[in-house]
């Protein structure tokens, strides 16, 4: 351990602010990165390069700090941690590394006792929200960097790991984009209780979903007769749920060829009053906010092979189409491979709607068993889910 990850170890107590900020900060301004990991400290120790593969650990200052916190830590002393974590994250700390047992800090506070609404989880969501949406900022280009000659010294580091924490997670994004103009291309298979790509075996849909489209029908069926539109048919669970309410008119916005024809087989297309929409909801969509005559009391969306910065095309959209008293959700599995990143988009969501003049209301599900054996990869792994309800203010 380093200095600064002994401080952070609490041995003493109480935490005070006398006691713990000044030396915490002397190492920092001193120019001990704020993400300087056990790891790098091993491998320094031990006069070898640390190990700069993905799969590498990232055991920080914060989760040493996480993993130190006293269980019975009194009021005084969580406003000094919180001071600490804020340091921490001013000189560049990092809200979202694994540490060696794979756990973010998020994990580590939550075993210490602390609670999601209490203040260290939260700063540190807050944290993950800060930085998430910086990265989109300079995703677009819209963040002029300083040169880094020019910061103080002990912020050269920081502002470096920040850029190459950046880079890292820009490369893993392309890693593991998937394409949607390929899945549009891919055959799928319909199997007994999930619809797969043919060849990749990527989980497009499965029934343990289904109790969360039975929720989401009831929130975007608001009102009797209602007319509502689903992007998205899959495996056609919610379409069944959003029938149950009789709807007066349910539109469906579906892309992929084989889902159309497994609609078209199913008779679908001859259900009074739904109307297929074939085709991607980008292209579709903009068709129906032209003609001006077709408004929503619910719109749902689940698609396939798309990111967050889909869903955010999407709001300009549903600002157009949804009635005044109208309600948009979305399954959403945003972040959901961690609990701590499925808070950060649970927040990043009620943001980015609120600029339209929308609340994004969640209510918590437990979330049953999953069987992940048929598909290459399981897709939410959090055993709970907060279901979106988004209406304007
Ligand atoms: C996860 S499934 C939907 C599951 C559905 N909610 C249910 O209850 O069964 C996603 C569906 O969205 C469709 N899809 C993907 N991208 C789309 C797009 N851009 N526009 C319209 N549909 C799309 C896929 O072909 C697939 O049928």
């Amino acid at each position: 351990m380093s200095q600064l990850h002994n401080h952070l170890a609490f041995t003493r107590r109480p935490i005070t602010a006398e006691e713990y900020l000044p030396p915490i900060k002397k190492l920092l301004d001193a120019g001990v990165p704020a993400t300087y990991t056990l790891e790098q400290v091993a491998a320094f120790e031990q006069g070898r390069e640390d190990e700069d593969h993905p799969d590498a650990s990232n055991t920080t200052p914060l989760h040493i700090m996480a993993r130190s916190l006293p269980q019975d830590l009194n009021g005084d002393e969580e406003k000094v941690v919180l001071d600490i974590m804020n340091l921490l994250f001013e000189y560049g700390a990092g809200w979202n590394f694994l540490d060696y047992e794979q756990k973010t800090v998020g994990d580590l506070l939550l075993e210490r006792g602390q609670k999601r609404q209490g203040v260290l989880y939260s700063r540190l969501v807050d944290a993950g929200v800060s930085a998430e949406l910086l990265l989109r900022k300079v995703n677009e280009g819209e963040i002029e960097f300083i040169d880094p000659e020019e910061l103080p010294e002990s912020l050269q580091e920081a502002s470096l790991n920040a850029a190459q924490d950046a880079a890292a997670e820009m490369k893993q994004e392309a890693d593991t984009a998937i394409d949607q103009k390929a899945y549009l291309d891919s055959k799928l298979e319909y199997t007994k209780d999930s619809l797969v790509t043919n060849e990749n075996r990527d989980g497009v849909m499965m029934d343990w979903e289904s109790s969360i489209m039975y929720k989401a029908a009831d929130s975007i069926c608001p009102v009797p007769d209602a007319t509502v539109l689903n992007i998205g048919f899959g495996m056609g669970i919610i379409d069944q749920a959003i029938q149950s309410h009789s709807p007066q008119k349910h539109y469906i916005c579906e892309a992929h060829p084989d889902v159309l024809q497994k609609m078209k087989e199913d008779g679908w297309y001859e259900r009074k009053g739904v109307i297929v929409l074939e085709g991607r909801w980008q292209d579709c969509l903009n068709d129906l906010l032209d003609r001006g005559d077709v408004f929503f009391d619910g719109i749902y969306y689940d698609t396939f092979s798309e990111h967050y910065d889909d869903m955010l095309e999407l709001y300009d959209i549903v600002v157009g189409l949804l009635k005044p008293g109208g309600v948009f959700s979305f399954f959403n599995g945003l972040g959901a491979d961690r609990s701590l990143c499925y808070d950060v988009y649970k927040n990043i969501v009620e943001l980015d709607v609120s600029n339209y003049g929308l609340r994004c209301e969640y209510d918590t599900l437990s979330v049953g068993e999953r069987n992940w054996e048929e598909v290459k990869r399981s897709y939410f792994n959090c055993d709970y889910y907060y279901h979106p309800r988004i209406s304007f203010v």
